[in-house]
């Protein structure tokens, strides 16, 4: 794989605090958050779909719903990705890079959940990112809103249908480790399922053997070969300081973490914890999807009871839009340098 890009950005130093004089390409300092409460309220079917969350591991959805979808939004777009993008919380404005969009809000497609989180636009957008075909989804959806993570996942294996091959997935997470600061970027090495390993699997039920196998392997599930282009690419652009690998690990969420939980995922080895992700990328594994992901760190996890700082998700939404040109760039990057099958699914049908 080679590395073409020619983008020289401002290098990383240390030392700043919020604001809105912040560039894109400096480190940011977060202090505790004033708590406002901004919902976003939707029409979605939250009581059917909460108990559907208790009973995750009967529901089931068939091939034949998945493939509808996946046949709905190929009849009605000229685009043929290869490459989904899921944006995170705050990171939503990738989407609006695309060229030649064709955009549908979530409420409009067959079969797909409704996004219910603010900084989540509800909307998946295809289009061109440096003249390849990609299709990006403008919000993503979280078990703790009371989906089925049968449901979280949908897109997934719709996107898998339609002939994607690579996902990228990105996310709000806050930093574990002493040396991640919030405005850093982590490359995912690997991820800790919490809910997983507890049974809360997207991929219990009646396994689907068109999609992959009863008992998939998940080492190795973050692209190696990926995980280093994003590296060097981080470099062209004089970013590496603000970027590092690490370990994601996902809980349920939608409360931040006690002092006590921070405590133990700082032992356990948790880089950056994070309320998504991981369910994407089981099922993305599974089906055989190339995947990649990154974690914007938005917060630092009060992990002392001396400390008096707190997150909060507005705080987590404002890091997300100070550093969102700098992982557009670089996702943009990446789309840009990796290989991909360039056969004629990638083509826009006209
Ligand atoms: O969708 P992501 O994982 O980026 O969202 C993170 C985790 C919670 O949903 C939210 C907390 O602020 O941000
Ligand atoms: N669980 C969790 N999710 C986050 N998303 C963004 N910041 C955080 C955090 O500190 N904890």
């Amino acid at each position: 794989m080679h590395v073409t890009s020619k983008y020289v950005g401002g290098s990383a130093s240390a030392g700043r605090t919020i604001s809105s004089s912040i560039t894109d390409h400096t480190p940011i300092h977060t202090h505790t958050h004033t708590h406002t409460h901004k919902h976003k309220h939707t029409s979605g079917n939250s009581t059917s779909q909460h108990h559907s969350f208790i009973m995750h591991s009967k529901e089931h959805i068939s091939h034949d719903e998945y493939q509808k979808t996946a046949d709905w939004l190929r009849s009605h777009t000229k685009h043929r990705p290869l490459v989904a993008i899921i944006c995170g919380s705050g990171l939503g404005m990738l989407a609006d890079t695309l060229k030649c969009q064709d955009s549908f809000d979530y409420s409009d497609i067959p079969g797909f959940p409704q996004s219910t989180v603010q900084g989540h636009a509800g909307r998946l957008v295809f289009g061109e990112l440096k003249g390849k075909s990609c299709v990006c989804m403008q919000g993503r959806f979280h078990m703790y809103e009371g989906h089925s993570l049968i449901k979280t996942t949908f897109p997934i294996r719709v996107f898998k249908l339609m002939g994607v091959e690579t996902l990228i997935v990105t996310n709000a997470a806050g930093s574990l480790a002493d040396g991640l600061q919030p405005g850093d970027i982590m490359i995912i090495k690997d991820h800790i399922n919490f809910p997983g390993l507890v049974g809360l699997n997207p991929l219990c039920g009646p396994n689907d053997e068109k999609f992959g196998p009863r008992f998939p392997a998940m080492s190795g599930c973050y692209d190696k070969g990926l995980r280093s282009l994003m590296m060097e690419i981080a470099k062209q652009m004089g970013v590496a300081g603000l970027v590092q690998e690490g370990v994601y690990a996902m809980v349920g969420g939608p409360n931040f973490e006690t002092i006590a939980e921070a405590k133990l995922l700082h032992r356990l080895g948790v880089d950056a914890v994070g309320m998504s992700t991981a369910p994407e990328v089981v099922v993305a594994t599974h089906c055989g999807l190339r995947v990649f992901g990154l974690s914007l760190i938005t917060n630092k996890v009060v992990k002392s009871y001396e400390d008096s700082e707190s997150v909060n998700h507005e705080g987590v939404l404002e890091v997300g839009r100070l550093r969102s040109q700098t992982v557009q760039q670089l996702v943009t990057e990446l789309i840009s340098t990796m290989e991909i099958n360039n056969n004629e699914n990638t083509k826009i049908v006209s």
